[in-house]
């Protein structure tokens, strides 16, 4: 109890490692890059140790593995300070880096938007392609593309943080880049994100999904829309069915959350929710969906099947969010607890 009372007291460096040396390797990750964070000296120390992923004006740089596959790239320091060598800089670029994660061989990795170089020479000397993050998204494995994606919504947030919104002064970014500090005062500013909710409305035998115009042919998604300030996450959910389709939900389950970097950095939180088949009759506001419909559980398997996007679409089908976006993860969900009712009818 008494070890309980005692006043909290920072870890120098070394009694850092030697404790979370008794922790899981989880852990241990978590409180490293917390530590990266805090710790400008240390964190050049792992950029000279990581591995970086570099970005053109916000476009990542790709590799070809397989044919029609692409991985991301993770280039040493060192390998990195030759491609900007050759690239006519004098590698001073590389301190620009951002810290983004560690990988599970416990090293710290960045990202360095190269914007001031000429795109294809460092392509080329990185035997690699830059690729629009819309498409580089798609083409990457989850983890890959989240991480791609987490490193262009942070590069991003740096860009047009450059200046206090509050005293027009610059500002300035600690090593790690996990925030900025205003130069003529003290106000600290933390990348942003904004909150999303997301939901699959079910009645029971049919799920609803909605499109906008913006949407390539035939895609259908769960509804979803932007929080408001002061909401809480079932205000949200409540009001923004409410506003697209007109009806009021009920059971509001939270499902799971992502990173969303479509347009910017929106925190996607995904729910589940029912309304009677007696109140499920759709009035769409035509100013904010193309169309929105009740699907059959037979509707989505066949949905499912076409692996999106389709070369030719015909005016009737309908494709599905890929495996990378929630929603996917909300439709599945869905047809499984359906296909587990029918099991046990
Ligand atoms: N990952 C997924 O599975 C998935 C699926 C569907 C939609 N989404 C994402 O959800 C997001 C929101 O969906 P929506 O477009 O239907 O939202 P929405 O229904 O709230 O409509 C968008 C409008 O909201 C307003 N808005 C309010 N706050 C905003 C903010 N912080 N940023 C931008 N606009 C704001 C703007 O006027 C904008 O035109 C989209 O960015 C979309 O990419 C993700
Ligand atoms: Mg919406």
């Amino acid at each position: 109890m008494l070890a309980l009372l005692r006043p909290l007291r920072i870890l120098p460096f070394a009694e850092h490692y030697s404790l979370t040396r008794f922790c899981s390797a989880f852990v241990s990750r978590m409180r490293y890059l917390n530590m990266l964070k805090e710790n400008d000296a240390a964190c050049v120390s792992a950029l000279q140790n990581g591995h970086i992923f570099l970005f053109h004006h916000l476009i990542p740089l790709l590799q070809r593995s397989d044919p029609g596959t692409f991985r991301s790239v993770a280039l040493s320091y060192s390998e990195v300070q030759s491609v900007l060598h050759r690239s006519g800089s004098d590698g001073s670029l590389l301190k620009e880096s951002i810290l983004i994660g560690c990988s599970e061989q416990n090293q710290a990795q960045f990202c360095l938007d190269v914007g001031e170089l000429d795109p294809a020479a460092v392509a080329k000397e990185c035997k690699g392609t830059f690729i629009d993050l819309r498409k580089a998204f798609f083409l990457l494995a989850g983890a890959e593309a989240h991480l791609v994606a987490k490193a262009q919504a942070l590069l991003r947030w740096h860009q047009i943080n450059r200046f206090s919104g509050a005293t027009g002064q610059l500002t300035h970014r600690n090593q790690a880049g996990s925030q900025r500090v205003c130069s003529s005062s003290s106000i600290v500013y933390y990348p942003k994100m904004s909150p999303v909710v997301i939901v699959l409305v079910s009645d029971g035998k049919r799920c609803l999904l909605g499109r906008q115009s913006s949407f390539p042919i035939g895609l259908y998604s769960a509804l979803a829309g932007f929080c408001d300030m002061g909401e809480t996450l079932e205000e949200a959910v409540s009001r923004e069915v409410a506003e697209e389709v007109g009806l009021e939900v009920q059971n509001i389950i939270y499902s799971s959350s992502q990173h969303w970097p479509f347009p910017h950095s929106s925190f996607m939180l995904a729910c589940h929710a029912t309304v009677s088949s007696a109140h499920s009759q759709l009035n769409v506001d035509h100013l904010e969906l193309e169309d929105a419909r009740w699907f059959t559980e037979e509707e989505i398997t066949c949905a499912l099947q076409i692996k999106a996007p389709p070369k030719r679409v015909q005016p009737t089908t309908v494709w599905l969010p890929p495996k990378h976006a929630v929603a996917h993860r909300l439709i599945m969900e869905w047809r499984d607890s359906q296909q587990r009712s029918k099991g046990t009818e």
